[in-house]
């Protein structure tokens, strides 16, 4: 057992664990980053770039599909060797993260491979393939856990092979069928992505509407797309039991039906270990999901907490937004605090599916006086101009006593840019007859935002 001074530990070294450590150790600290599987976390190697790796390639097959009702014929023969081999070789480096710990290294940090847990006031112990060590950091211990899948206690389910995004990603070849359990943002990816390279696809999603997190008039559009492109949709249904037998996995339903297919992908959710982490040492609660903080990331005195584990968003700028502010803190310049009001959201569907601030439910929930209003995409001039895969909408959650937005969804052929607009309308409040009074380039797909909003201030 070794024992080593500090200025500050960071456990887990996701997008924001990575960013405050190199933040602390550009800034003159002496830092240890501390991982045990690869610096960068699960975005670069097993999430965000390989999953939208997977969305680029399904876009131009769905765009070649519709050649023929805008531009003549195309042939197009779907094959995933381009999409596994850019994951491999040029996402992931064949999840190699030598890049990565130089990089961090670069800023003056130290990197120890392992498991670190908290094991004491002010102490870390980290269990690396030579053994334990121990490190009791002067100013900062930062923990930036992320989450693993969660895996539902569904009968048989454990037993069998099935696949969860890690599994995904390192996919060589595609299974002939899918059943995707979950449709949350990871599981509404991948069922597309699937579909659009050949598997016979089916979706279960326990809520009565696929993206239950956002607003209905999304995840009714992105079923019709959904069905439209072949993938069976079971909604308002769990798995009960899952069975594999002869290569082939059965998912016997609530509903009583039961789809079958070569593979199976678990997408419902996300998991961090608490009592691993062995937060009851700060006197947190080991079986909770998160770890709450307040404004400047502070978990308990001298322990900062940022990324997934906050129950802030789940997303990559998430993390790297608090890890900033983590940063600023530890360094004693924090003035900045978290502000999660014009939080984006975008689920790379295709119509992506983006979002920002409060969906209308939310938004009634907490006991705003709200106003909506919805556009199509199609009746816009660029979307009937677009045609093939010009399916969604626009709709607007306004404050109706301060006239302001409280929230945005735009569903729509690059609906995470154009969401981008909003997200600024969000942020800083803008009044809408000052929104309505903006010119908006025609014929732009944002330019559906002035009829979102005339709808509003009719
Ligand atoms: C399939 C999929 C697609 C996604 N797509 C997007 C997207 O397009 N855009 C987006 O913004 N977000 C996306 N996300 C979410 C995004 O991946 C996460 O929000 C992001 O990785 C930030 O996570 P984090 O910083 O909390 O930590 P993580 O990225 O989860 O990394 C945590 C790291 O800590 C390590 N670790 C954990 N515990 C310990 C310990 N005790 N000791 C040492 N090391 C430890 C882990 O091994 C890991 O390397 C996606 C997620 C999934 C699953
Ligand atoms: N584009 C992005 O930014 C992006 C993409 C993917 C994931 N993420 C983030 O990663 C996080 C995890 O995403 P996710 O989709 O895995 O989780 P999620 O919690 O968002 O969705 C899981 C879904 O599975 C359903 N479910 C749970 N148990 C079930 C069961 N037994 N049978 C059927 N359905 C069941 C839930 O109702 C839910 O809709 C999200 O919070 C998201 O923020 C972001």
């Amino acid at each position: 057992m070794a024992e080593d001074e500090v200025d500050a530990v960071v456990v887990g070294m996701g997008p924001g664990g990575e960013d405050v450590a190199g933040r602390l150790a550009t800034a003159g600290l002496s830092v240890v980053g501390v991982d045990n599987r690869l610096v960068g976390g699960e975005c670069p190697y097993f999430a965000c770039v390989p999953t939208k790796m997977m969305v680029r390639g399904a876009g131009a097959l769905a765009e070649a599909g519709r050649v023929p009702l805008l531009a003549g014929t195309a042939s197009v023969r779907p094959d995933w060797t381009p999409v596994a081999d850019r994951i491999r070789d040029e996402a992931t480096t064949d999840w190699d993260d030598r890049v990565a710990v130089r990089r961090f290294e670069d800023t003056g940090g130290r990197f120890v491979r392992g498991f670190g847990r908290l094991t004491g006031p002010g102490e870390v112990t980290v269990d690396t393939a030579e053994g334990e060590r121990v490190f009791r950091p002067r100013r900062a211990i930062v923990l930036n856990p992320g989450t693993d899948p969660a895996v539902p206690p569904v009968e048989g389910l454990r037993d069998t092979p099935f696949w969860t995004n890690r599994e995904a990603v390192r996919a060589r070849t595609l299974p002939e069928s899918v059943v995707v359990l979950g449709a949350g943002p990871v599981g509404a990816e991948f069922a597309q992505v699937f579909a659009r390279f050949g598997v016979d696809t089916t979706v279960v999603e326990a809520a009565p509407r696929v993206l239950p997190g956002g607003e209905p008039e999304a995840s009714e559009t992105i079923t019709e797309v959904f069905t439209a492109e072949g993938i069976t949709v079971h909604t308002d249904t769990s798995a009960r039991r899952v069975r594999h037998e002869d290569g082939r996995f059965t998912v016997e339903l609530d509903s009583g039906q039961s789809p079958s297919a070569e593979q199976l992908l678990v997408a419902t959710g996300r998991h961090t270990d608490l009592a691993a982490l062995g937060v009851s040492s700060l006197g947190l609660d080991e079986s909770a999901n998160t770890i709450e903080v307040d404004g400047r990331m502070r978990a308990a005195e001298g322990v900062w907490a940022v990324g997934d584990v906050t129950g802030h968003g789940a997303f990559t700028h998430t993390s790297v937004y608090q890890a900033r502010i983590a940063a600023e803190d530890i360094l004693g310049r924090g003035e900045l605090t978290a502000d999660y009001r014009a939080m984006p959201a975008v689920a790379f569907t295709d119509p992506e599916a983006a979002s920002v601030g409060l969906t209308e439910a939310r938004a009634r929930r907490q006991g705003f006086p709200v106003r909506t209003a919805v556009t199509e995409i199609p009746s816009s001039a660029r979307g009937w101009i677009h045609k093939a895969g010009n399916e969604g909408l626009i709709k607007l959650v306004a404050d109706t006593e301060r006239d302001i937005l409280l929230g945005a969804t735009v569903v729509a052929p690059l609906g995470g840019e154009i969401l981008g607009a909003f997200t600024v309308a969000v942020h800083n409040q803008v009044h809408l007859a000052q929104l309505r009074r903006m010119i908006f380039a025609y014929p732009t797909f944002h330019r559906a935002i002035e009829v979102a909003l005339d709808e509003l201030l009719d």
